[in-house]
């Protein structure tokens, strides 16, 4: 299956690797309007053109990777090139709805996901939501490409995009903060910064993959590290009165709002 790719920016790159693990998919043509982006993804190998008009015939399907506000140009660019009749077109962009895309698009079989940047590391969390189950069906390959690098998760209520948006989508730049904060307060304690950073990273991965293993329970997992009157019950409790869980938990709900407002605004607003 040949695949086009509109917009060839940070998600894209990730999904380009991805889609190279996938079998039934043979070739992956970008359209990215930025001549420097077009090179370096030829350098890479991979086929670059600017407008989709420069599209060769016989597309199987085709990812929508571009910002939420530039979504309604390159659906029109793309509806104007590609018989988008029966074709599977699969969106990536934060807060923008089945029903918005179809109207630029005029056609096409939608289906809607929020990854995340982790699928670069093969670890990534992509949550679906299909207009139909005829697109579902139909997008099963491309979808193969979020499968190839990590979780694929099924929603039923398109709304809840925006939650799976705070959750995973935005959730990895949660976690690189708390990664910076902590290897910066392990520097400011007297610890060589590449140690502090390589401890950091490692005990935010080495805490998750316990987590993520079978049976497991995050807060008996906590509470196996914090002794009675020991370290971690000082840190924890320093940190229930600055009000970590609820911050993060507002932040959580700010992201999930943004992803509502992007909705139901005017995309050049
Ligand atoms: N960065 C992230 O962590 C995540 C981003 N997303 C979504 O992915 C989408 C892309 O985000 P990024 O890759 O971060 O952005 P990016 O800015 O790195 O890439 C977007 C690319 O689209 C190109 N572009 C702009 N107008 C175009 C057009 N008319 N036709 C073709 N290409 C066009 C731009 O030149 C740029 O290279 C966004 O809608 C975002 O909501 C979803 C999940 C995570
Ligand atoms: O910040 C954003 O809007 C995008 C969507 C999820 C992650 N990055």
């Amino acid at each position: 299956m040949k695949i086009a790719f509109i917009g060839g920016g940070v998600m894209a790159s990730a999904l380009l690797q991805a889609a190279a693990r996938v079998p039934e998919i043979t070739a992956v043509h970008v359209v990215e309007p930025l001549a420097a982006r077009r090179e370096k993804l030829a350098a890479d190998g991979v086929a670059a053109c600017a407008t989709p008009a420069d599209l060769p015939a016989g597309l199987g399907a085709c990812l929508l990777c571009v910002k939420p506000q530039d979504m309604p140009q390159a659906c029109a660019g793309l509806a104007a090139a590609v018989d988008l009749d029966g074709l599977p077109v699969i969106s990536i962009a934060a807060g923008t709805t089945i029903a918005r895309l179809r109207g630029w698009l005029g056609g096409g079989l939608i289906v809607r996901t929020m990854p995340n940047t982790p699928l670069r590391a093969g670890q990534g969390c992509t949550f679906a939501c299909a207009a139909d189950p005829a697109a579902a069906e139909a997008a099963a390959v491309p979808l193969k490409i979020f499968a190839a690098a990590g979780l694929l998760l099924w929603l039923d209520d398109e709304r809840l995009l925006d939650a799976a948006t705070a959750l995973s989508g935005s959730g990895p730049a949660y976690v690189y903060l708390l990664i910076e904060t902590m290897a910066r307060t392990a520097r400011e304690m007297g610890i060589e910064a590449d140690a502090a950073l390589a401890a950091a990273v490692a005990t935010v991965s080495g805490a998750a993959a316990m987590a993520g293993g079978p049976g497991a329970d995050p807060a008996e997992l906590r509470r196996q590290v914090t002794s009675k009157g020991g370290t971690t019950k000082a840190a924890l409790d320093t940190l229930e009165a600055a009000g970590f869980a609820p911050a993060l938990a507002a932040a959580m709900e700010a992201a999930r709002q943004r992803g509502a407002e992007l909705a139901g605004e005017e995309p050049d607003a």
